[in-house]
């Protein structure tokens, strides 16, 4: 069972074109002139029931507008979806009361009154029985620890509270998917790694399916097994964190630090037969390039060449990083997007080997 899919959805925005100078605004007055923006380019996705994907993109790959589709704000130029069995901007009054959506960058909440009360008003709006209002809120009261904050005004509570609060309103009518936009912006660490904890756990003990919108690249480590990747309006990649790292990422390099230098030469004979790169830095300090190709070299057959042979001070492996690697695929992603067009390469192993050509 599919809590989303979508199938060749599209959405095209008109907008006006201001023509330039009097003239233009003059024959403004009478014709106005439309350009057409695709933001979202027939893309097509399914979402298992209880999984927490990851949809990422740059600024304007039309994320928003794809969760704007999801949650039945925006209504689809064309293509087909259905979350949670409906069709969101038709059954909007049963659709909602399925669905959690937090808008890291808006509130849901009311600004000027205790933040029980907006969960009050919450409860009326979803029709969520009392004694399973009560039930749910001691939950999120507890696991989020709500228990100090919950009679301050919104407009009183700092960032990380009011996020808090935030993800309490969208889960206390115990939705079975939920929607979470740049969830945890602006946050410091210890309450981004909070937020993550807290999904995790929603996600493990009442299998709540996330769709989860961020730039920020550890909240897809934490919690996503899956990524949609958009770009321009098309999907680039559909698949696991592991296979992108894996296929996109381009090796790994193991930092030494030597009890005194070692010469480049003598590095290099230990090993000839690997298609790995020596170099030498400052102060006793090397380092070993090893490239993915297929993780043809593991970084253990690399250490035992050198464990033993030279005074190890100190050693640190550097992992490829998936900032580099969204990057990577951005940049061939929309090289293609460029030329004849990847259209549908995201979910299909054909797909993905075509973006890797
Ligand atoms: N209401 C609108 N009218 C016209 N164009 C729009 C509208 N909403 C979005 N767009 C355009 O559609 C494209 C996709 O925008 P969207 O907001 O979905 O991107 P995004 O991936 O969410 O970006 P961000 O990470 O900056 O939020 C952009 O070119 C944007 O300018």
């Amino acid at each position: 069972m599919y809590a989303i899919r979508v199938e060749k959805l599209r959405k095209e925005f008109k907008v006006q074109r201001s023509r330039e100078g009097l003239k233009g605004a003059f024959r403004d007055l009478f014709r106005r002139e439309y350009t057409l923006v695709r933001a979202v380019k027939d893309i097509s996705f399914a979402i298992p029931q209880g999984e927490i994907c990851g949809y990422i993109g740059e600024n304007g790959a039309g994320k928003s507008t794809t969760i704007k589709m999801l949650t039945g704000i925006l209504v689809p130029t064309s293509g087909e979806l259905r979350v949670n069995g409906f069709v969101p901007y038709k059954d909007r009054e049963k659709f909602v009361r399925g669905i959690g959506v937090v808008f890291g960058q808006r509130s849901q909440l009311w600004w000027d009154i205790g933040v029980i009360e907006s969960f009050r008003l919450l409860r009326k709006v979803y029709r969520v029985p009392e004694a399973d209002f009560n039930k749910r809120l001691n939950e999120l009261v507890e696991r989020l620890q709500l228990q100090d904050i919950l009679n301050r005004p919104v407009r009183k509570l700092s960032l990380g509270q009011r996020m808090r609060c935030e993800l309490a309103a969208a889960l206390l009518h115990n939705p079975s998917i939920v929607f979470l936009d740049e969830p945890t912006i602006g946050l410091d660490i210890v309450v981004k790694s909070e937020i993550r904890e807290f999904l995790k756990e929603m996600n493990r003990e009442h299998g709540t399916t996330i769709l989860l919108t961020t730039h920020d690249l550890q909240d897809i480590e934490a919690l996503c097994s899956r990524v949609i990747m958009l770009d321009d309006g098309r999907i680039i990649y559909d698949g696991g964190l592991e296979e992108l790292k894996s296929t996109w990422g381009k090796g790994k390099e193991i930092v030494f630090q030597f009890g005194s230098p070692v010469p480049l030469s003598q590095l290099e004979m230990l090993t000839p037969d690997m298609p790995v790169r020596w170099s030498v830095n400052a102060e006793g300090s090397a380092s070993v390039w090893i490239p993915r190709q297929g993780d043809a070299v593991a970084v253990s057959d690399v250490l035992s060449r050198v464990v033993g042979r030279f005074d190890i001070r100190d050693m640190k492996i550097l992992e490829p990083n998936t900032d580099d690697i969204v990057r990577e695929i951005y940049r061939v992603g929309s090289a293609e997007a460029g030329g004849a067009g990847p259209a549908e390469t995201g979910g299909t192993p054909a797909g993905r080997e075509a973006m890797r050509a």
